[in-house]
């Protein structure tokens, strides 16, 4: 019987996410979270016909306890989208820390033992600032925090099904996307694909693939002109990681997604991955197998190709300094 949590459900990927959860006969429960508007925006998804009771509440009163109280599964979408011109926004990152923090805050009290689903943005670092903040409040299980990093995965799906000139194929191409959520720490390994390449997919055609995927986000950014970053398909592809945790806790198995963790999540297998990646990162994303206590391995990335591997080397600094930004944020807060 879970209840799911939306933190930030008013807002342009939270309302629609909110929308897929509630259609979604697994939820039986659904809690809506925001500053503004989540009275609405729950009334309006409670008379839809499935089986999710849906509460919405504002911060007066306790607002955030209450909608944290007994849930499952929470996810992150709060926070500050990316303006067009900007890669990487520092005041948005400043804005949306302080938002994840005092979030995160919240949950550590009223809801400890749920999966927590970061997709609030930089992802690399809002996942490091949860755990940081569970540590200072004891009640830190990294198997339990998940970075959402879907979108880079749904998106490799659709321009390598683009590429084949068969959009019919895109629900089963299968990319792994590992590294991490921005820019040049998204590492698309396209050797993988469940479905190849053409065989003149290498040099500039490959490397042109890997670069749309890795700023796909700039894409949208740039067409909606100043109203906002990926909302629609973020939902989409947050639900689509969502129903699979959310199958995983009522105990299928089998359930495997790339998501950023903390590689002690599964202590051997993240040793093994460090390994591959040459780098003790405590962060990273891979392709990980969920189960009903969270994390239950982290695989290995595989045989890749020695341009997946200058990939991942441009990566690692990069997530590393952004693990290390989250890190101190919270060193530096008063809590
Ligand atoms: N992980 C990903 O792949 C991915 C993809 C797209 C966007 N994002 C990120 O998701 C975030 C949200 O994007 P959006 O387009 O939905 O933005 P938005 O502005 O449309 O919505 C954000 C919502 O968060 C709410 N909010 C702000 N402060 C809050 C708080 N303290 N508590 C609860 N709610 C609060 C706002 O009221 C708003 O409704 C951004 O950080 C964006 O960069 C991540
Ligand atoms: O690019 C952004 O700012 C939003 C998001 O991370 C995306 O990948 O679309």
């Amino acid at each position: 019987m879970p209840k799911a949590v939306v933190l930030g459900a008013a807002g342009g990927i939270g309302q629609p996410l909110a929308l897929l959860l509630k259609t979604n006969a697994l939820v039986t429960e659904l809690g809506l979270y925001d500053i503004v508007n989540t009275p609405g925006v729950a009334a309006d998804l409670s008379h839809i016909a499935t089986p999710a009771k849906v509460e919405g509440y504002l911060p007066p009163d306790d607002g955030l306890a209450k909608t944290l109280k007994g849930a499952d599964v929470v996810v992150i979408p709060a926070g500050v989208p990316r303006k067009p011109g900007v890669r990487a926004c520092s005041s948005c990152r400043q804005i949306n820390a302080g938002i994840v923090r005092d979030l995160a805050t919240g949950i550590a009290k009223t809801a400890p033992k749920a999966f927590v689903l970061v997709i609030s943005n930089p992802v690399n670092s809002t996942v490091p600032i949860v755990a940081e903040v569970f540590k200072k409040h004891g009640t830190y299980d990294p198997k339990r925090l998940f970075g959402v990093t879907t979108l880079d995965v749904v998106r490799a799906s659709t321009f390598v099904a683009e590429v084949l000139g068969d959009f019919g194929k895109a629900p089963d191409v299968v990319v792994p996307v590992v590294g991490g959520h921005s820019g040049v720490t998204i590492v698309p390994l396209l050797s993988q694909s469940s479905h190849p390449l053409p065989s003149d997919y290498t040099g500039d055609k490959l490397q042109a693939l890997t670069t749309r995927v890795q700023f796909g986000g700039d894409e949208v950014v740039k067409a909606k002109d100043g109203a906002g970053s990926a909302t629609l398909s973020m939902a989409y592809a947050g639900a689509e990681f969502a129903f699979k945790v959310l199958r995983a806790l009522r105990g299928e198995k089998g359930i495997v997604a790339p998501t950023y963790v903390n590689l002690d999540a599964d202590k051997s297998g993240g040793d093994a991955l460090k390994k591959e990646i040459g780098q003790d990162l405590d962060y990273f994303s891979a392709n990980v197998e969920i189960g009903p206590e969270g994390v239950a391995k982290i695989h290995p990335l595989g045989e890749i190709t020695e341009y997946e591997q200058g990939l991942i080397k441009a990566a690692v600094p990069e997530l590393a300094k952004n693990i290390e930004t989250g890190v101190a944020f919270i060193q530096s807060s008063k809590l």
